[in-house]
């Protein structure tokens, strides 16, 4: 498989009162042309091991690597400049709420128009046909119309197909997805993982899902890394979760409500402090 991302034994540190805290503690992992799911309690460094990728750690928040190796090139050795044009040209990444991320005064169309124009060069007649391509292509209904809207008249579900039309006009190698659909409502949530499949299939991109929901990266992702107190502890092929052998991943499966087979009460995680420094399990075979 090609590799398009190579993570090695990355840290993300925050200095605090009581000491430097350690939030993603030397994790490892590689990305290919596929849909690698990450998931861990709250709290366990999911979301500052995606920013990390893109350096967007906020001071005095630090990271250190080894390496963060996007095909063959260390990003850690980039300028600021230069990392800028690897974030959105080459990784993308798509936020939980787009609210936040989309700007509120300016028109949608405005907004992926002038995404389009930051990455190409092209006439604002160029980019608002390639704006309306783009919303189509994430399934956008009446495009023409969402074009003219502003944020606050788009539901949830359709500000995130927006958010991830727009990360998408530069064509990147990878996006990074913290919790694209945690917001959402199933069947918009079913829309936007199908347009996400879509993209990963058809343009080859691979796909950092970053959720909390394990059976939704069960079924949704190639690939599991599980994570926990900033570590991986577990990688598993994503249709083999069920399986899976460390005590903590067994232990999240083990608290999943089952609509099957209610049982009178949930299962509760107890956490063993030998977890936190053990060795990752790899069942991926
Ligand atoms: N600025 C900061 N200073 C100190 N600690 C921080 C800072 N930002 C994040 N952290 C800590 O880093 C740890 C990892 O946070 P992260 O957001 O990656 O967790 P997560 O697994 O994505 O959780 P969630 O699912 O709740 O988003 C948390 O314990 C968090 O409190």
């Amino acid at each position: 498989m090609t590799t398009l991302l190579d993570v090695k034994n990355l840290w993300v540190k925050f200095p605090t009162r009581n000491g430097i805290f350690d939030a993603v503690r030397g994790v490892s992992f590689s990305l290919g042309k596929e849909r690698l799911g990450i998931v861990g309690e709250s709290g366990s460094g999911k979301s500052m091991t995606g920013r990390a990728i893109l350096q967007l750690i906020r001071k005095p928040g630090m990271i250190e690597a080894d390496h963060i190796a996007l095909q063959g090139q260390n990003l850690l050795n980039l300028s600021e400049k230069q990392m800028r044009s690897v974030r959105g040209k080459q990784i993308s990444m798509v936020m939980q709420d787009p609210k936040f991320s989309l700007n509120p005064v300016l028109t949608v169309g405005d907004q992926i128009v002038e995404a389009y124009r930051l990455h190409n060069k092209a006439s604002k007649a160029e980019a608002r046909a390639k704006a309306l391509e783009m919303l189509e292509a994430v399934s956008i209904r009446d495009p023409e119309r969402v074009m003219k809207a502003y944020p606050h008249e788009m539901s949830g579900g359709m500000g995130q197909r927006i958010m991830i039309a727009m990360m998408l006009i530069p064509n990147p190698e990878i996006l990074i997805a913290d919790e694209p659909t945690s917001a959402l409502d199933v069947s918009v949530q079913g829309q936007v993982l199908s347009i996400m499949d879509r993209l990963v299939k058809e343009r080859g991109m691979g796909l950092i899902f970053i959720s909390h929901d394990l059976n939704l990266v069960s079924q949704f992702c190639d690939r599991v890394l599980i994570m926990y107190a900033g570590r991986v502890v577990e990688v598993c092929q994503a249709d083999k979760l069920h399986e899976a052998k460390h005590p903590y991943t067994q232990g999240l499966l083990g608290s999943l409500p089952k609509f099957d087979a209610p049982r009178p009460r949930l299962e509760v995680l107890n956490r063993d402090p030998a977890w936190r420094e053990a060795p990752s399990v790899e069942s991926t075979s």
